[in-house]
């Protein structure tokens, strides 16, 4: 069998404030196949972004490691680092971060022309992929001329644009009603399903958390296995 996309190892993180040792991660570990979607949930403040934030190599751990499709990423320069989260690893936010003054198939093309992908090749991936999303009537709309759902849809093809081999999400639909929120949700993980990505998705919606083929719980500290849910 093939390596994880995703393996988490013993981390932990501190913050130091006022004086104080917070203890935020107490040895997480996590593994997530290619294809495999999996659901982060935990109360507010127990450490669910920040975990994110590990996993995406944009802080590190105090202790640990994240091994990315085997590679440890734990002591690489930070060069490194940067260059493997622009190539390997996609971003979804609860607020669609899109360039407003760019039209939909800009903002998906973007990230393409900066990893060195060809004009025309950039132009059919995003084209592909918004029309997956179901808005092939949208391409040359800028943000402002979307719904809410539709920049979202917009964002998570721009994410996926790069065909990474994880996605993380941080509360991806949590900007949105709930039947929006559901749909977009669904599309998200069609999409990684289809395309082999594995995908990290906090959430505080406990009824879209059962859409993932499983979920962790973050509790003091630790990640406790889920009921196991749906597909
Ligand atoms: N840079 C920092 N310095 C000090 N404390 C921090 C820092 N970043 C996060 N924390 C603390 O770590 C804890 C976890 O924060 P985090 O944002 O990861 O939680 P969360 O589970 O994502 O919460 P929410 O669901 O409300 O977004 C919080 O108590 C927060 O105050």
């Amino acid at each position: 069998m093939s390596n994880p996309i995703l393996q988490l190892q013993n981390i932990h993180r501190h913050f130091f404030q006022g004086g104080e040792d917070l203890h935020i991660l107490k040895g997480v570990n996590l593994e997530i196949q290619a294809g495999e979607t999996v659901s982060l949930v935990g109360a507010s403040g127990a450490g669910k972004s920040t975990l994110l934030h590990i996993t995406g190599l944009l802080e590190k751990a105090n202790e640990g490691d994240v091994m990315i499709d085997g590679v440890s990423c734990n002591g690489l320069s930070d060069i490194k680092r940067t260059r493997i989260r622009r190539n390997e690893i996609g971003f979804v936010y609860q607020f669609h971060h899109l360039l407003p003054e760019f039209t939909a198939l800009e903002n998906v093309v973007m990230p393409q022309m900066i990893a060195g992908v060809g004009g025309n090749k950039a132009r059919k991936r995003a084209e592909e992929l918004l029309e997956k999303m179901g808005l092939a009537e949208r391409l040359t709309h800028r943000p402002a001329q979307l719904s809410g759902g539709e920049q979202q849809r917009v964002a998570i093809a721009r994410a996926l644009a790069n065909r990474p081999k994880l996605l993380l999400a941080d509360e991806p639909t949590g900007n949105l009603d709930e039947t929006t929120g559901g749909e977009v949700l669904n599309i998200l993980l069609d999409l990684a399903r289809e395309e082999g990505t594995a995908a990290l998705l906090a959430t505080h919606n406990t009824s879209f958390a059962k859409r993932t083929a499983s979920c962790v719980i973050l509790k003091d500290g630790k990640l406790h296995k889920g009921v196991k849910m749906g597909a």
